[in-house]
């Protein structure tokens, strides 16, 4: 479980993040939905770390993480960010390998492990000797996330990790991720600007406007009981391009 608490985050003067909370429940996927620049990925990240908070508390399965070292912390969380971050002269199953060659592993189970995982998500055996280079978005998101899901680890941190995939392909990658078996016991939390993505993928959204949370709830509390206007017209103006993105496709095939 992860309770983070009333947390903010100065940058130089300018409030990036403020006073936010929520809870993200064992097995739940909570989504941090909003406009550019309107504080989710400085708020994901206070959550591994890789940005300190100003003021509040993060808790994760029961520790206040401020008193974890880092790197410990970072090991036991799942992390995709936004640029999918694969190390360019790595193959793929060097990139998958990071988190388990610092655990220790053995090369037989992390070569078995690897095997298991490009599988689930739908990658070629062949493609672990290959380089990111020669892989498309799609195909170096889906080893983005084997890379964050091998080692197991019971929180899961997603960055937009769709976001740079053109409509089709970020269905079907989308898609093959939600089926995951092992993400039903993950607490995962997810970044995205995109409606569609935020109600099909939560259990819980947090609708974030200049740095703060302006509701929080489940998909169909924001959708049918929005809080005010702002809440509105930000589902009703991305349902609306949807179905332009829809029709677009539609025209095309
Ligand atoms: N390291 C930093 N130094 C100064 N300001 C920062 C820093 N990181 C983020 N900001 C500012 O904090 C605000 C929130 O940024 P953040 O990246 O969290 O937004 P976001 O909602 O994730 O946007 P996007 O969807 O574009 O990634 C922005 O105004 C940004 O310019």
């Amino acid at each position: 479980m992860i309770i983070a608490d009333h947390i903010s985050k100065h940058f130089n003067g300018i409030e990036a993040v403020r006073d936010v909370s929520f809870q993200v429940n064992e097995g739940e996927t909570m989504v941090l939905l909003g406009t550019s620049g309107c504080g989710k990925t400085t708020t994901l990240k206070m959550l591994n770390r890789l940005i300190e908070p100003t003021s509040g508390r993060i808790d994760i399965s029961g520790k206040n993480i401020s008193e974890e070292n880092p790197e410990m912390l970072r090991r036991s969380i799942g992390y995709v960010s936004q640029n999918n971050g694969l190390f360019p002269h790595y193959t793929v199953a060097e990139n998958i390998a990071v988190v388990p060659k610092l655990l220790n592993w053995q090369p037989d189970e992390i070569r078995e492990h690897t095997t298991r995982w490009l599988e689930q998500l739908k990658l070629p055996a062949h493609f672990k000797n290959k380089y990111p280079a020669e892989l498309s978005g799609g195909q170096q998101q889906r080893v983005t996330i084997a890379r964050a899901l091998i080692a197991d680890p019971p929180v899961l941190l997603l960055d937009e990790p769709f976001g740079a995939l053109d409509p089709v392909t970020r269905t079907s990658v989308r898609k093959d991720f939600a089926e995951l078996p092992a993400l039903k016991r993950k607490t995962v939390v997810l970044v995205t600007h995109d409606v569609q993505e935020a109600l099909q993928m939560g259990d819980h959204i947090c609708l974030m406007d200049k740095g703060s949370i302006v509701q929080q709830g489940k998909p169909a509390d924001l959708l049918l009981r929005p809080v005010n206007d702002f809440v509105h017209a930000f589902l009703g103006q991305q349902l609306d391009d949807i179905s332009r993105i829809y029709e677009r496709i539609r025209a095309q095939g």
